[in-house]
């Protein structure tokens, strides 16, 4: 079991230090940047995919000195000298969220491979134990959800749903239609809006 709490977090306007521009850092403020996070990074130089991001971000081009410390809400270790980033995360304020790229038992954050079609978000860690075979659990996984027919049952489930939600049934019967709804009698039904009908009435 993880010993992380797995969230969605809203980053957007959240200030956000990133120390080191290298190529962990640009992967994590590929997804900081694209959900609206104000970011700085202090860096002597960045990775040539946060080159191209320059204008969405503030660079203080410059190696960081000892006894250095941030004040930002989110503060992401990211340089490659450990000894640095080690002392970073002692210097780090209590209260600060801190993202430890060197070190996933005392950091704060874990990044998962994240597997985003349709409606469906699903983020999948090993927490740690073998990062690269979260490549390999997104294309199983994947496949398991085509295999399902999640999306089509999905995108068949998301009116039903609305109709539902703005019956007059009370809270309790629509959470039994709701259920109900899901399963293959009616997802298999010849006439899913006759049978909607049918046991909207009956609950009634
Ligand atoms: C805990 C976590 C923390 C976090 O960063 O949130 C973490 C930690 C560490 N990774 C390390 C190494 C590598 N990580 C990768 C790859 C990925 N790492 C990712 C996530 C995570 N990595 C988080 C946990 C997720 C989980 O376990 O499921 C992925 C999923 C997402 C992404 O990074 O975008 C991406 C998936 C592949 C992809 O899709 O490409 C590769 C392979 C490669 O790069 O090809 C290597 C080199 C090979 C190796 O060592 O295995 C090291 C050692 C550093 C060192 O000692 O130098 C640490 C530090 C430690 O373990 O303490
Ligand atoms: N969590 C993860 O998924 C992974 C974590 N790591 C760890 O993440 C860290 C970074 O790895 P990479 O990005 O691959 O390294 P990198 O070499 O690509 O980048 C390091 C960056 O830190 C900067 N830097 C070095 N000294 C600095 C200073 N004094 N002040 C400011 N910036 C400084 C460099 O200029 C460079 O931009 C390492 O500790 C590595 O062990 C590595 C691979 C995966």
């Amino acid at each position: 079991m993880s010993e992380k709490l797995p969230l969605f977090v809203q980053v957007q306007n959240r200030t956000v230090h990133c120390i080191g521009g290298g190529t962990v850092a640009a992967r994590r403020l590929k997804l900081l940047l694209e959900y609206g996070a104000e970011v700085t990074v202090v860096s002597p130089d960045l990775h040539e995919d946060l080159l191209k991001q320059r204008a969405h971000f503030t660079w203080e081009k410059r190696a960081l000195t000892q006894g250095e410390s941030f004040s930002s809400q989110l503060l992401f270790i990211c340089t490659n000298n450990q000894t640095l980033n080690d002392e970073l995360l002692a210097n780090s304020w209590q209260g600060q969220w801190v993202y430890a790229a060197h070190d996933a038992a005392r950091s704060d954050i874990h990044f998962p491979t994240v597997i985003d079609e349709g409606p469906v978000t699903l983020g999948v860690s090993t927490n740690g134990v073998y990062p690269a075979y979260t490549k390999k659990l997104k294309e199983l996984l994947k496949d398991a959800l085509t295999d399902a027919n999640v999306f089509k049952e999905l995108e068949i489930l998301a009116p039903i749903r609305q109709q539902i939600v703005q019956s007059d049934l009370t809270g309790k019967q629509k959470q039994i239609l709701l259920h109900r709804c899901m399963g293959d009698e009616f997802l298999l039904a010849p006439d899913r809006d006759l049978l909607l009908k049918q046991w909207m009435d009956e609950l009634n």
